[in-house]
C-alpha cells in the first residue's frame, strides 16, 4: 500500500495526532489482556516464593503458589499462563526419565491449576533441559545432541502433559520432526483438542540468561545451542521452519526471543497468516527492569511499548513476564 499524501498545508499529518480523541480514534494497533500468556517458574515445596536475581519481580512459585498466580491470572483475564519447572539438580539424569513422570512437578502443578482455575489455559514447555545432566535440550550421545531419539523423550513428555489437562503444548527444543510426532501421538492418544503453539523460530540467543537461572540449567549446560536454535542471522529459515511446523500439524506459532526478531514476526504473519506468538523472553524482561529501577526509563511505559510493537509486527499474543503487571494497567 502506498500512503497518499496531499502537499502542505492541505495535509497536515499532526492534525490526527492533536487530542487523545483523535488519536484513540486512528489508533492501529493496540495491546489487550488477551494477548498476553504469562510464563511462571514453579519449584518443589510448600508456599515458596523465591526471588530470581536476574528477573526483578519474578519467584520461583511452588504449586501452593502458582494456583494462586494461575487465579490471578484468571481474575485479570490473562488467558493463558505457561509453566516452567525449576529442577533439583539431584533429579537430573542423563535419559531425563524425570520429563515425562506422571507425577513430576509439571504435571502436579497442570493438575492443580486446571482444578482450581479451569479457564485459565495451561501451556506447557516440551524440551529435556530442565532434567538433563547435560542441559541440553535433547540428548546427549557422544558428545552429539542427538534428533531423533529425542523425539521419543518428547513424546512421552507431551503425553504426560496432555493426561494431565495441558491445554497447549509448547516444544521449545528445535530438534526436527518434533512437531509431526507429537501431532501424531497426541492424535491416536485421543487427545484431538490438544492445541500446538511451536517455538518454531527459536534462535541461539544471549537473551536467555536470566532463564537459564530462574530454572537451575546454567549450572549444568556445557557449550551452547547452537546446532539446533538458529543462527541469529537467518530469516529465510525462519519461514522454512515455520511452514514445516504447520505442516506437521502445529496450531500456532512462535519467534523467539521478541524485540530483536520483530523483522522475523512481521515476515512469518505476512506470509502465512496462523496465530503468530513472540516470546519477549527474561533477558529482555531482565533489561527493561534493571534500566526502570535505576530511573533511566519509565518501566510502565517502556513495558507497553515493548508490548504494542509486537502487535504492530502482526504478532496475535506475547509470553512476557510483564503479563500480570500489564494486565493490572489494561484493567484499570
Ligand atoms: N527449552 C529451554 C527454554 N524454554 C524457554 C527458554 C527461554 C525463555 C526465556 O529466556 O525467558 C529456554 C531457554 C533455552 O533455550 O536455553
Amino acid at each position: 500500500m502506498k500512503p497518499t499524501v496531499a502537499t502542505f498545508p492541505t495535509a497536515r499529518l499532526r492534525r490526527t495526532r492533536q487530542s487523545q480523541a483523535l488519536r484513540n480514534l486512528v489508533r492501529q494497533n493496540s495491546l489487550a489482556v488477551d494477548d498476553l500468556i504469562w510464563p511462571i517458574f514453579i519449584r518443589d515445596g510448600e508456599d515458596i516464593l523465591e526471588p530470581i536475581a536476574s528477573m526483578p519481580g519474578v519467584a520461583r512459585q511452588s504449586v501452593d503458589n502458582a494456583v494462586k498466580s494461575a487465579k490471578l491470572a484468571q481474575d485479570l483475564g490473562i488467558p493463558a499462563i505457561c509453566l516452567f519447572p525449576y529442577t533439583d539438580p539431584a533429579v537430573k539424569t542423563a535419559d531425563c526419565a524425570e520429563a515425562w513422570n506422571p507425577n513430576n512437578l509439571t504435571n502436579r502443578t497442570i493438575r492443580a491449576i486446571k482444578d482450581a482455575a479451569p479457564d485459565v489455559a495451561v501451556m506447557t514447555d516440551v524440551a529435556l533441559d530442565p532434567y538433563n545432566i547435560h542441559g541440553h535440550d535433547g540428548f546427549v550421545v557422544d558428545g552429539e545432541i542427538v534428533n531423533d531419539a529425542t523425539l521419543e523423550a518428547l513424546v512421552k513428555m507431551t503425553l504426560a502433559q496432555a493426561d494431565a489437562g495441558a491445554d497447549i503444548i509448547g516444544p521449545s527444543d528445535m530438534m526436527d520432526g518434533r512437531v509431526g510426532a507429537m501431532r501424531a501421538a497426541l492424535e491416536s492418544a485421543g487427545y484431538h483438542n490438544v492445541a500446538i503453539l511451536s517455538y518454531s523460530a527459536k534462535y541461539a540467543s544471549g537473551f536467555y540468561g536470566p532463564f537459564r537461572d530462574a530454572v537451575g540449567a546454567s549450572g549444568a549446560l556445557k557449550g551452547d545451542k547452537k546446532t539446533y536454535q538458529m543462527d541469529p542471522g537467518n530469516s529465510d529459515e525462519a519461514l522454512r521452519l515455520v511452514e514445516r511446523d504447520l505442516s506437521e500439524g502445529a496450531d500456532m506459532v512462535m519467534i523467539k526471543p521478541g524485540i530483536s526478531y520483530l523483522d522475523i514476526c512481521h515476515r512469518v504473519k505476512t506470509t502465512f497468516g496462523v496465530p503468530t506468538f513472540a516470546y519477549q523472553v527474561s533477558g529482555e524482561y531482565a533489561m527493561i527492569k534493571a534500566a526502570a529501577e535505576n530511573g533511566w526509563v519509565n518501566g510502565e511505559q517502556v513495558a507497553l511499548e515493548s508490548l504494542l510493537a509486537f502487535k504492530r509486527a502482526g504478532c496475535d499474543g506475547i509470553l512476557t513476564y510483564f503479563a500480570p503487571e500489564v494486565a493490572k494497567i489494561l484493567n484499570d
